[in-house]
């Protein structure tokens, strides 16, 4: 029988076979006290990948790089936060909507990091909007009140099933990352979301487009999986066949990358 996986310290990273996903924590006050938070869909969504998930808290700049040597793969969430408008050269639009400052602090410089290193990253929602700023780009702060532009912002009157209900199609791009993993150019997604891509960060490629033209989704320069998307594929991934293929993808993307850097130890 074989000796159970040491369970700390790097050993434990270079025989483990299962890829590593680092998801970066929210940050919330419960009550009177500051907590890091992560949606357990997102969790389930990279068990779904086949990944181990793990939920990080906010890490000081220069602890980043060391994060980044366990990493397999990075999720970035979806938040009711907003990406603070100071990072695109803006004034805050809605002070009554939330930020998360001390979240942008650490994943915007993580973002050009991950990708230095060819780590497999899905940003999704919020994570879609830092991985543009984190660029270069910037988004608008209300896309309900861009002209020509739907409101893009989810129900809140009733259940989780109601606010992530399927909300407008998106259209794929032919040719591109997104196109390569599905074999469906038009779907329905869901759509929680008010602000959204403005301008394009520079390198990165339009995957798809909602009905009104906002960008749903771009790639990340780079040849591993580097996909970021405004939609919830999260969202009961595994009853999903577009949300499954994706994780899927993002996780044979992440198995290899673990492959590739951590070779088992030998058998002693
Ligand atoms: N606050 C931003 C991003 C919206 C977003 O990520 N919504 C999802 C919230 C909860 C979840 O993680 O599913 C915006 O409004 O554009």
């Amino acid at each position: 029988m074989k000796a159970p996986l040491p369970s700390t310290g790097p050993s434990f990273l270079r025989t483990q076979r299962k890829p590593l996903v680092l998801i970066p924590a929210c940050n919330r006050m419960l009550g009177y006290h500051p907590f890091f938070v992560a949606g357990q869909k997102y969790v389930d969504a990279a068990r779904l990948a086949g990944a181990i998930a793990l939920v990080v808290p906010s890490v000081p700049i220069e602890e980043i790089d060391a994060l980044l040597d366990m990493a397999d793969g990075i999720l970035l969430t979806g938040s009711p936060s907003n990406v603070h408008p100071s990072h695109f050269g803006e004034t805050v639009h809605d002070e009554s909507l939330p930020l998360d400052p001390v979240r942008d602090g650490w994943t915007l410089p993580l973002i050009p990091r991950a990708l230095s290193r060819g780590i497999p990253l899905f940003a999704i929602c919020r994570g879609f909007q830092e991985a543009n700023v984190a660029l270069g780009g910037s988004l608008h702060q209300a896309v309900q009140e861009v002209p020509g532009q739907n409101d893009h912002r989810g129900r809140t009157d009733g259940t989780a099933e109601i606010q992530y209900d399927f909300a407008h199609e998106v259209e794929v791009i032919p040719g591109g990352a997104l196109d390569a993993i599905l074999d469906q150019r038009i779907f329905r997604v869901n759509s929680v979301h008010g602000q959204g891509v403005n301008r394009l960060a520079p390198g990165l490629r339009v995957e798809a487009r909602a009905p009104d033209g906002l960008i749903e989704a771009f790639s990340l320069p780079g040849d591993t999986f580097n996909l970021c998307v405004q939609w919830h594929p999260e969202w009961q991934a595994a009853q999903n066949p577009i949300s499954t293929k994706l994780f899927q993808a993002f996780g044979a993307a992440c198995q290899a990358y673990h492959d590739r850097r951590r070779q088992p130890a030998p058998d002693r």
